[in-house]
């Protein structure tokens, strides 16, 4: 977890709050804008006074063979503390350190992200050969599901460490002080034990069934995402690179990622903004390996079952309309594809897009994620008939499981994953820790699309298989 909160400044309504903190340098809100600078007294930024201080520095540059930075892999080079990830087939971008935080929450907390974000990279100084997406300033982004309750977080690392077609780079950001953090050694979490959380597997079970009672009379939804937590204690405080190491050799092709404390590997990718090229996978529809069944029997299993065809359709449908109207060109299969991972097998939506930019600026990444996010991959339809029943029924705060969560530079490229197959660290109780206790917390989501024809039982048993990689990790496969 990130260094605790020095100093802060919130602004906004109570029901729509943001706060910016100095994590030990750096960044800070009032509520007439952003100033960054060094070394804030308490109380130094009363209401109402915006700050003038000094913008962030950042500095890239390429690294070289023979670098252990550039030869190692890059989830090797983080040392540890406030793990920062994006990481997919050994590229992506790792981070640490904290060079300026916003902590956000409420209705408009993707246009209040998107601000202080643009207001920080417009007056940093920027040295940047690599000119690579991901170079320069990076913000990494976690959102949470709902409006209410949950926090949303932007932390900018004070180091990165990139790849990106072959080339290896690292960013600094602010002193530079934390380049030369050497990575401690991987500590393994001990012994696992697991425990409801807010909402029991029963609970979720019945929950579903409830769904299911209230779809199937006239005007029900057609549509909804109801998911259940586990909660898992480690007998040794939490080193969340173990979670990242394992979840990264068993799932190669999802992103592995950690924001803020939360952490996961997603086959899901919300949208990757390039230039001005959009691009989603859509997941929605789930087989699971049973026993005497080939991945090809499943696989066809899968494609010809009408229920899962219609949960995918509404996802896939829900992310093309509401991106659509962004883009000057927008295009999206008619037919699904299957993707095949160790735990599930789902199907898969791939959408391309070319952004438009009539007024002179194509949209940002996050007013972008604002407009499509919860797509009724992990909310429903009609999307807020579906999240007002996921709020009631499930009765459990999501905070940033199933938001949008990855990372931005300052050139408006960024990518952000559903944040699914994940687990949030609510305590890492490193020795010594206030708390006194040595073994970790964490809570553990998963969720299933739910349709009038959908089986309690069965959605219990995909969720269960859902939980696998989590799991898994942080017992130590890999
Ligand atoms: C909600 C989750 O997964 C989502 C739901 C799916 C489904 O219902 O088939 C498939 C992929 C994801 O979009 C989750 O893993 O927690």
């Amino acid at each position: 977890m990130l260094d605790p909160v020095t100093e802060s400044a919130a602004f906004g309504t109570a029901a729509s709050l943001a706060t910016v903190t100095d994590c030990k340098c750096r960044a800070l809100a009032t509520p007439h804008g952003f100033g960054v600078g060094h070394h804030f007294g308490p109380g130094a930024y009363p209401p109402g006074v915006a700050t003038t201080s000094r913008p962030l520095v950042a500095r890239s540059r390429r690294l070289e063979p023979g670098d252990p930075r550039h030869d190692r892999p890059l989830l090797e080079l983080l040392p540890g503390g406030s793990a920062l990830s994006w990481v997919r087939d050994g590229a992506g971008l790792v981070g640490w350190g904290c060079a300026a935080r916003l902590e956000v929450s409420g209705p408009d907390r993707f246009e209040r992200a998107d601000a202080w974000w643009q207001q920080l990279c417009e007056r940093a100084e920027v040295v940047d050969p690599v000119g690579l997406p991901g170079s320069g300033p990076v913000a990494f982004a976690s959102m949470a599901f709902a409006d209410h309750p949950g926090h949303s977080a932007l932390v900018v690392p004070e180091v990165v460490v990139g790849e990106r077609d072959g080339v290896r780079w690292i960013t600094t950001i602010g002193d530079g002080a934390a380049e030369a953090d050497e990575p401690e050694p991987v500590r393994p979490p001990g012994f696992v034990s697991y425990g409801d959380g807010q909402l029991s597997a029963t609970g979720y079970r019945q929950a579903v069934a409830e769904a299911v009672g209230r779809m199937q009379e006239p005007g029900g939804l057609a549509k909804v995402v109801l998911a259940h937590d586990l909660l898992a204690t480690t007998s040794e405080p939490l080193d969340m690179r173990f979670l990242l190491h394992n979840l990264a050799a068993r799932y190669p092709s999802c992103w592995t990622f950690a924001v803020d404390g939360l952490v996961g590997a997603t086959p899901e990718l919300l949208l990757e903004r390039t230039g001005y090229e959009v691009r989603s996978r859509v997941l929605a529809g789930t087989i699971w390996p049973r026993e005497g069944h080939s991945t090809e029997q499943l696989a066809a299993e899968l494609l010809s079952s009408e229920k899962n065809r219609h949960e995918h359709a509404y996802a896939a449908e829900s992310l093309a309309v509401r991106l659509r109207p962004f883009c000057s060109d927008l295009v999206a299969p008619d037919e699904p594809e299957v993707l095949q991972l160790r735990n599930v097998l789902h199907l898969a939506t791939n959408v391309e897009g070319k952004l438009s930019d009539a007024d002179g600026r194509a949209a940002t990444l996050l007013r972008l994620a604002a407009a499509v996010h919860p797509t009724a991959a992990v909310g429903g339809t009609p999307t807020e008939d579906a999240v007002r029943l996921i709020s009631e029924l499930e009765g459990m705060d999501r905070g940033r499981y199933a938001g949008p969560v990855g990372w931005l530079d300052g050139s408006g490229n960024g990518e952000l994953g559903v944040a699914i197959r994940c687990a949030q660290v609510e305590d890492a109780a490193a020795p010594g820790g206030e708390t006194g206790r040595s073994g970790g917390k964490l809570r553990l989501f998963a969720g299933c699309g739910i349709v009038p024809d959908s089986d309690p039982d069965l959605e219990v048993a995909e969720a269960e298989a859902k939980l696998l990689p989590v799991r898994e990790a942080l017992e130590g496969l890999h």
